[in-house]
């Protein structure tokens, strides 16, 4: 059975001057069930969001075919635009409209529905992500790790076929960007989302994910749930990225283990260890 998204032989680049093109992602193979989360995880610049931006249509591929729900969105003289793709983006810097209230956030996909039905649709929105009481704020008076849930609605509110997730912890602390991305794997679970997401965090991606993709200079190198790629790593390319993730981890929970009662350590391990893991 064909699976649900698929990438096949997937070549991207972008222009490099006349007539040049820069190879970024070179005959990518990758496919999704309806309902996993997968994550591509890699050390910066390896393709990661130009991957997502091709399945977002905002780039065409220079060769290879994308294929969602059995339709081709690219591939052989075809390209589907971004805005018939059904297809919800969040971001790392939440991307909420500032001057618009939070109802009007979560609202802004679904402008063309009928005004009851938009606002029944905003306020499940709403419960989905725990901020039913709210939509009435203005994104600056909410948190961080509550502006991101709000981006979540919004992406999610036009019921897109599949939901794809830019770096869409990072700009939190680090302890909010873990719970988070364990609240949106329930919330993505509970509303059977398929979606990908990029990071470079390994803690994010194995919190969230049922498959990752490691990459290294715009291949997947291995593809694998994360117990796989913790206990069988394929090269030593995938042991050296992930014993690195590990270590970070260890550091991590050992400063916060002897700092616990001086909230001011933890804050300042926190952002070093953030400033680190980036
Ligand atoms: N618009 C562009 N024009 C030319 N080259 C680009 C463009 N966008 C990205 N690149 C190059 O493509 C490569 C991959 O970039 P990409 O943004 O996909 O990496 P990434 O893995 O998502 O990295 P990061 O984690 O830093 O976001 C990099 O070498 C980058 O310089």
């Amino acid at each position: 059975m064909p699976s649900y998204l698929t990438l096949e032989h997937l070549h991207l680049a972008y222009p490099n001057g006349r007539s040049r093109w820069h190879s970024v992602v070179h005959d990518l193979d990758l496919s999704l069930e309806p309902g996993e989360i997968a994550s591509l995880l890699g050390e910066s610049g390896c393709g990661k969001t130009t991957i997502l931006r091709a399945v977002a249509g905002l780039d065409m591929p220079r060769s290879g075919r994308i294929v969602l729900d059995g339709q081709e969105l690219a591939g052989d003289g075809c390209f589907v635009p971004p805005e018939q793709r059904r297809i919800g983006m969040m971001f790392q810097d939440y991307a909420l409209f500032p001057h618009l209230d939070i109802r009007a956030n979560i609202g802004f996909g679904i402008r063309r529905l009928p005004a009851a039905q938009r606002a029944d649709r905003i306020a499940e929105m709403a419960r989905l992500v725990g901020l039913e009481h709210s939509l009435d704020k203005y994104p600056h008076e909410l948190s961080g790790g509550q502006q991101q849930r709000i981006a979540l609605a919004r992406a999610m509110a036009p019921s897109p076929r599949l939901l794809l997730l830019d770096e869409p912890f990072s700009s939190l602390d680090i302890h909010t960007r873990e719970r988070l991305a364990f609240e949106v794997r329930d919330i993505l679970k509970e509303t059977g989302t398929t979606a990908l997401l990029v990071t470079h965090s390994q803690a994010e991606a194995f919190a969230i994910s049922d498959s990752v993709g490691l990459m290294h200079e715009g291949r997947i190198v291995q593809w694998d749930t994360p117990y796989g790629l913790h206990h069988h790593p394929a090269s030593d390319y995938v042991r050296r990225f992930i014993r690195h993730g590990d270590a970070l981890e260890d550091r991590r929970n050992e400063i916060f283990r002897r700092a616990r009662p001086d909230t001011a350590v933890r804050e300042s391990a926190n952002s070093i260890l953030s400033s680190v893991d980036s």
